[in-house]
Order: C-alpha cells, then structure tokens, then sequence
C-alpha cells in the first residue's frame, strides 16, 4: 500500500489530472492499495484554489467559517478526481470529515493532530483498492467542525497517513524533477539530489516556496516515514528520503 499526494500544480486542469490519473493506475498495478490525498485545484486567480475561496471573504482571523470555506477546496479537488477516476474505470471512492479519521483540536487556520483514525479507511480499502482523501484538513471531534492543518498542509496529510498506514512509501507528484539542489525556479544551474536523509531535506526547504511543507518534513523525519519527492511529468525517479 503507497500514499500518493498531488498538490494544486498537479490538480490544476483535466490535462493534468490525466497524468493524475495515469500514475494512480501505474500505483495500483505495482502496490494493489492507494490512498490519494490532493490538494485544492490550482494557485490564487483560479477558481477554486485556497487563495481565490479564501478571497471571498473579509480578512479576519482565522474561525469556522475561514477554515470550512478553505476545506472546500480539497473536498471540491477530491470530489472531481474521484468522479473522474470512476469514469476512466478505476474503483475509486473518497473518504472526508470524521471517516477520514484525522481528528484536531479547534485552532483554526493552524489545527493540531490530536489523533488518527483509521479503521474506516482501513475497511473501505477491502471494497475498494484506490481511496482518495482531500488534504490540509481534519475534524475537530467536540465541535463537529472542519478544521485546517496550516497552509501546504496537503503535505502534512499524506505523512501522517503514510506512518499511520505504515505505506510502503509516500509519493510527491510536483512541477520540479525532485528536490534539486536549490529551487529551479530561482537559479538555472541546479541539479537533482537522488536520495537524501530526513535531516537534509529539512535544511533545505526554504520559505516562502517550500519543497514540502516543513511540518511535513518534521512529522516524516521523527515517525521515518520513507518518502519519494518526484515529477509528475517525467517517469524517472526524483528525490528517495529513507534515513
Ligand atoms: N530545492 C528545491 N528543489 C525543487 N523545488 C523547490 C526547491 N525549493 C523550492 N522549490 C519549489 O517548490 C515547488 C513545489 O512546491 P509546490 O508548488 O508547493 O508543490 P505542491 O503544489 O505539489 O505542494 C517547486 O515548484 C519549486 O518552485
Ligand atoms: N491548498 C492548501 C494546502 C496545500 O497543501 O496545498 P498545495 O499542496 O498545493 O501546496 C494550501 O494552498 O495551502
């Protein structure tokens, strides 16, 4: 069983969820049980992105309604991905809110991991091979509100799940060939690290564009949860973080 994870870049447009789609067939013929957490569809100025729904409303702390309204975006992602999966013939379902298990205290905008459940997911996956869960989000259990994780939470999800699930691997699928050695958006002459330790990834992620979150990277580096950063474009391996 793997853990996939597809940023906003990844579930942007049909295109690209096309190649979505390709690598989560490729998983279940190579790993039999994929769980699929995504992320809210695209950057700020598309419709359906954290920062265009989160647009909507005035600025002011974050509350119930900001964190219900950015929850959203993930639900709205995995709903698109699921039902597309289902048309390509792919035994897809989509698990959120309480089924997904991810249980937080009620610090809106910024919610802490309390505990995880996975016994729903774990029985859904005798049904059906390939579970997609939206990211960046779980369920405060006192209030029975949706909560989110920080921003790149997404990231977050697919850690926790991959040590809660013990997955084989927990795989990034992103616009860079991997972590290269500094960001190839920023500077030309950069090169593409093939295996990394916890440590090093953390040292290397740089606000404000990070790699992967760097709570992500903490919660990876503490439960060794084994990770593979890599393109959604090329086939080739990207970056293996195991030690
Ligand atoms: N060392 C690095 N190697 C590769 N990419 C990096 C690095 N540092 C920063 N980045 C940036 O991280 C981005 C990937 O993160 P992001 O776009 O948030 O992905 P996602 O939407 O999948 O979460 C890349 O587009 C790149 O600009
Ligand atoms: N959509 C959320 C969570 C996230 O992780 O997004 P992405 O995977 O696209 O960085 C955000 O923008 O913060």
């Amino acid at each position: 069983m793997i853990v996939q994870k597809y940023g906003g870049i990844a579930m942007q447009d049909r295109q690209s969820r096309q190649l979505v789609i390709a690598r989560i067939q490729k998983a279940l013929i190579n790993h039999q049980k994929v769980l699929v957490v995504v992320s809210a569809m695209g950057r700020k100025g598309q419709y359906y992105s954290t920062d265009s729904l989160l647009d909507l409303i005035p600025r002011s702390n974050d509350s119930v309604e900001s964190d219900l309204l950015s929850a959203c975006g993930e639900l709205i992602s995995a709903s698109v991905l699921c039902a597309e999966l289902k048309k390509e013939g792919v035994p897809a379902t989509l698990l959120y809110g309480k089924s997904a298990g991810i249980i937080t205290n009620e610090a809106y905008g910024n919610a802490d991991i309390l505990k995880v459940d996975t016994n729903k997911l774990l029985a859904v996956f005798h049904e059906f091979p390939c579970i997609i869960v939206p990211g960046f989000q779980g369920i405060s259990e006192h209030t029975n509100t949706f909560t989110t994780l920080g921003r790149g939470g997404s990231d977050l999800t697919a850690v926790v799940y991959g040590h809660h699930l013990n997955a084989e691997v927990v795989e990034f699928y992103k616009n860079v060939p991997g972590v290269m050695t500094s960001d190839p958006f920023q500077n030309k002459s950069v090169q593409l690290i093939t295996t990394m330790s916890y440590e090093e990834l953390q040292k290397i992620i740089i606000e404000p564009v990070e790699i992967i979150q760097k709570k992500a990277a903490k919660f990876a580096a503490l439960h060794k949860v084994p990770l593979h950063i890599r393109s959604l474009y090329e086939e080739r391996d990207g970056t293996f973080v195991f030690h």
